[in-house]
């Protein structure tokens, strides 16, 4: 029973959960893409590409091209000069600054755990006015693993208070890098249905599942109950 004796923390993912960032990452990849005179990718080819970081978006790219793997780091480079900008077409989902703000008022200690690197993580919550509502925010480059390594998840419930060998808290995200790092942490999974799974939601392990942020700080009070 996932039990805490003060409201337990709530651990988001970024990407595909809190923000639909994937028009701005597609803009960044296809503007490095025209620099190398090739072919640009549609939005849907790059939003399948997100959630593993950028070097696995990056390879997902390179594979999907005809460019060479051995231009992967420079490629990487030139588009890290463009991410760090990326903001003008990322959007908030429905509801997300509300239902942040409830949970917050509600004592909910708030974390992030993304895979998104450190410094495009920060442009978009101070874009969106959030990073004050994280306690604790690790992000794909903080820690050497990465999503569906517990690692970064357990650190962000340590920042937040939590007890090192038991995080006892929830994990909101959106795809199957969520879904496994919160099983591999041991820590209860609600998805969000409408980011950037690739899976049927009966084939992927959660605990419960919303289609609207309005409908989150019910979910997490019926799976984080405050004893
Ligand atoms: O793949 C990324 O860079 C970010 O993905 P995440 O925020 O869903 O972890
Ligand atoms: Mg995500």
């Amino acid at each position: 029973m996932n039990t805490c004796l003060a409201p337990c923390p709530v651990v988001f993912d970024l990407d595909g959960t809190l923000i639909d960032s994937a028009p701005d990452i597609h803009a960044a990849v296809n503007a490095v893409l025209r620099a190398q005179h090739t072919a640009p990718l549609t939005l849907d080819q790059v939003r399948s590409f997100i959630g593993g970081g950028v070097d696995l978006l990056w390879r997902r790219v390179i594979a999907a091209t005809d460019l060479p793997v051995e231009a992967h780091r420079d490629l990487v480079a030139s588009f890290m000069v463009r991410y760090h900008e990326a903001t003008a077409l990322t959007r908030l989902y429905p509801n997300v600054a509300e239902s942040l703000g409830v949970l917050a008022d509600r004592g909910y200690p708030l974390g992030l755990c993304t895979n998104k690197p450190t410094g495009p993580t920060m442009a978009i919550l101070d874009h969106f006015g959030l990073t004050r509502l994280f306690g604790a925010i690790v992000c794909g480059d903080s820690l050497p693993q990465k999503k569906p390594d517990p690692a970064p998840l357990w650190a962000a419930f340590r920042g937040l208070g939590a007890s090192p060998d038991r995080p006892r808290g929830v994990y909101v995200g959106d795809s199957e890098f969520d879904a496994e790092c919160a099983a591999n942490a041991g820590v209860p999974f609600l998805l969000f249905t409408l980011g950037y799974r690739k899976s049927g939601i009966e084939d992927m392990q959660h605990t419960g599942r919303f289609d609207d942020f309005a409908q989150l700080p019910l979910l997490v009070e019926e799976n984080v109950p405050v004893t």
